[in-house]
């Protein structure tokens, strides 16, 4: 049986990396991949969640096919590996780092999508944003301004599992695993 695309999106800031390095390993444990994101951010802000390009080396890329998905989104491209088409179809769950407004071209390409989507509070988000300090004040506000542009239209679709990111990032881990282990919502 084909494996599980679980699409987490989420404001920049809701705290994703985060969520991911906190629960990498108990993911790891039931089979749940998390794929690396290719993106044109330099190396040293890329983490181990991401591999940083030029913004040649991501056209050159997209090009010859790597990415199952890419998007544009806060001045900079991302790639998701096609490689996680090959996860999917030997049963792995793959869970992807994505993007709101690729939402819709996703669930066309991945119809059985589990979506699951991060939020907190936008004050408690402006103050992440700003503690984390990768981003200047200016592009801190068009994040926040790209924030509030999503409706609530997403909140509302019936398929996607909200999870709240505002307090301890422990019971965020928690309730995503809970929800992967067969919450109703995942199901
Ligand atoms: N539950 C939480 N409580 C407090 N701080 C958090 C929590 N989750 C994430 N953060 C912090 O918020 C900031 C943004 O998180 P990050 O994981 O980089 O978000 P995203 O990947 O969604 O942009 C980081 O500085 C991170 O340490
Ligand atoms: O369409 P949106 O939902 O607004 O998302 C657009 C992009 O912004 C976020 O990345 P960002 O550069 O903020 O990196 P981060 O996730 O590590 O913060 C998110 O992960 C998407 O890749």
């Amino acid at each position: 049986m084909a494996g599980r695309l679980i699409y987490l999106i989420g404001p920049s800031g809701s705290g994703k990396d985060s969520l991911l390095d906190a629960a990498r390993a108990r993911l790891a444990e039931r089979g749940c991949r998390i794929v690396r994101r290719v993106i044109t951010r330099s190396a040293e802000a890329a983490g181990e969640a991401a591999q940083g390009v030029s913004p040649e080396q991501f056209a050159a890329m997209d090009a010859e096919g790597a990415f199952a998905l890419s998007w544009q989104a806060n001045g900079l491209s991302y790639g998701i590996p096609r490689e996680i088409d090959d996860w999917l179809a030997a049963g792995e769950d793959v869970l992807v780092n994505g993007s709101r407004g690729h939402l819709a071209q996703t669930r066309l390409r991945y119809p059985t999508l589990l979506v699951v989507l991060l939020s907190v509070d936008q004050a408690v988000l402006r103050q992440r944003l700003l503690a984390r300090g990768r981003e200047s004040i200016a592009d801190i506000d068009e994040r926040l301004a790209r924030n509030a542009r999503f409706s609530d239209s997403l909140i509302a679709a019936p398929d996607v599992f909200l999870l709240d990111n505002s307090g301890a990032l422990a019971l965020t881990v928690e309730r995503l695993l809970g929800c992967l282990d067969g919450h109703p919502a995942c199901a």
